[in-house]
């Protein structure tokens, strides 16, 4: 395969696996092209009206870059692989054109097995995914069964959950593997009725231990499969995907799209940070959020569980509603803080990022480690198929407090990428202590710091005086060492 390339914003390279012409050539060609295809709206790539109008709906009027670039392709039926950067619209660059097709090729009643598979590495981004196809099938008024699967189904939800079949499944492989090996979905079915297989976050499916999950289920994919694989990042687990799945793809990469080291922050997204010692923290956090310094609504990540309790009891005891978000809390749990929170009910979210679960390698699907142990509850059941970074939409959320610095520079990129989604602005603050400096200085180099673009510079927080947090000090200390 000719590498990709790095390239301007908006400009997207699209190159058919096994193409070896000059990479310079394949660029002109594009240069060209681009400029014809960069102003074309949803009509002219030929989408549904019905799609167009609930797409409008939702106060969506013009394809992003990566919708542009890959919804012809969909539509042509090519196997495709879409690199593009958090938030630039992937989910809709597949969800359109799948459903565009399944409306003009109405599934055949003979089915026994979904004619879409769309699988996603968590249970929020099934839930998510999920949500968005139905909201998208009810405004466009067309009779399509959407179902998800969860792994916390019996074998009889299971089982009533696929009957019918579904024209489109939203799970994760494990679940899809349960179903296969229980004998719920069968094998010939799958061969018989798949017609389009959606991998979606597939940076994330092979990290969360699915590979052979996915090995097990692909054995059943038909070769005349459309197979379309989506994801943030490229990565050898991309490229593994890409060849156990796809079948000459043409690859979409979007800008600056390459490896940790090109894992871009939206250019709409401003960042800053503090710092402050380990023990500082709480009254920093206080002084952004009582004197309203940083724009609402904020999402807080810890590194920790019990740290994001704390954060929550401290919060409390100054009038500061918020919630916390993370592996313990039952899924239905989760599903309501999230709708919650994107419903605008309350204006902080304290979450622990999927990072803890990834970082310990494999999941074991329902009770990996998903980071530190509590020393308070040490038995508590963690979700392995949690996750609240990579992904997620947060609806509206305009600042992310790193409140600690994640691990890896990746982490900070998908944390980042939580604020400034498609056409939105946004901003991002970090707590550094001194033991966290190493971390920030390697996520500065990565990001570029000193070739002088503004965009990718971490500057010091300038609406926070030293004044403002010695006001706050005693009553911070005060009611911290109460709780
Ligand atoms: N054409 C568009 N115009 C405006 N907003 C859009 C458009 N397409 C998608 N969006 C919105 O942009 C947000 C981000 O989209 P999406 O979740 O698909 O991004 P993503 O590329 O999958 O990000 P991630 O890699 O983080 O999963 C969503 O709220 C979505 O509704």
């Amino acid at each position: 395969m000719a590498k990709s390339k790095l390239k301007p914003e908006n400009n997207t390279v699209i190159q058919q696996e096994g193409e070896n012409k000059p990479q310079e050539q394949v660029e002109n060609e594009h240069t060209q092209q681009e400029e014809e295809e960069e102003e074309k709206n949803f009509e002219e790539l030929g989408i549904d009206p019905r799609l167009i109008r609930a797409l409008s709906k939702k106060s969506i009027e013009k394809p992003t870059p990566i919708q542009r670039a890959a919804i012809p392709l969909i539509l042509e039926g090519k196997d495709v692989v879409a690199r593009a950067k958090t938030g630039s619209g992937k989910t809709f660059a597949y969800l359109v054109p799948l459903l565009q097709k399944l409306f003009s090729d109405m599934p055949s009643k003979k089915n026994l097995a979904p004619t879409a598979f769309i699988l996603v590495p968590t249970r929020e981004l099934c839930q998510q995914v999920y949500s968005e196809v139905m909201s998208l099938i009810e405004l466009c008024r067309v009779q399509l069964k959407v179902v998800q699967l969860t792994s916390s189904m019996s074998a009889s939800d299971l089982k009533t959950a696929l009957a019918g079949p579904p024209d489109i499944l939203v799970s994760t492989p494990a679940c899809v593997q349960k179903s296969l090996s229980s004998g719920i979905l069968l094998a010939k079915a799958i061969q018989d009725s798949l017609s389009v297989l959606v991998l979606d976050e597939a940076d994330l499916l092979l990290s969360y231990g699915y590979e052979d999950d996915l090995k097990a289920f692909t054995a059943h994919v038909p070769k005349r499969c459309q197979c379309l694989l989506m994801s943030a990042t490229s990565s050898t687990d991309v490229d593994k995907l890409k060849k156990l799945v796809l079948h000459n793809p043409y690859i979409l990469t979007l800008p600056e799209v390459g490896d940790v080291k090109d894992d871009v922050i939206p250019k709409n997204v401003q960042q800053f940070y503090i710092s402050c010692s380990a023990r500082d923290k709480l009254v920093h956090i206080l002084a952004l959020l009582k004197l309203e310094l940083v724009q609402k609504k904020v999402l807080i990540y810890t590194n920790t569980i019990d740290m994001s309790y704390r954060l929550k009891l401290f919060f409390e005891q100054f009038g500061i509603k918020s919630a916390v978000l993370n592996a313990e809390l039952p899924q239905n749990s989760r599903l309501h803080i999230l709708e919650e929170f994107n419903a605008g009910l309350f204006d902080y979210l304290i979450a622990n990022d999927d990072s803890q679960s990834t970082a310990t390698g494999k999941n074991d699907k329902e009770n990996h480690g998903a980071g530190k142990k509590s020393k308070k509850h040490p038995k508590r059941k963690l979700d392995g198929e949690f996750g609240v970074v990579r992904g997620i939409d947060f609806k509206n959320v305009h600042t992310v407090i790193n409140y600690d610095m994640p691990r890896t520079a990746t982490g900070y990129v998908h944390r980042i990428g939580r604020t400034g989604r498609a056409y939105n602005t946004g901003a991002s603050v970090s707590l550094i202590s001194s033991e966290e400096m190493e971390i920030f200085e390697e996520i500065k180099s990565i990001l570029g710091e000193n070739d002088g673009e503004d965009s990718k510079f971490i500057a010091p927080f300038p609406l926070l005086s030293k004044n403002a947090v010695e006001s706050l000090r005693y009553r911070a200390e005060v009611i911290d060492e109460k709780s």
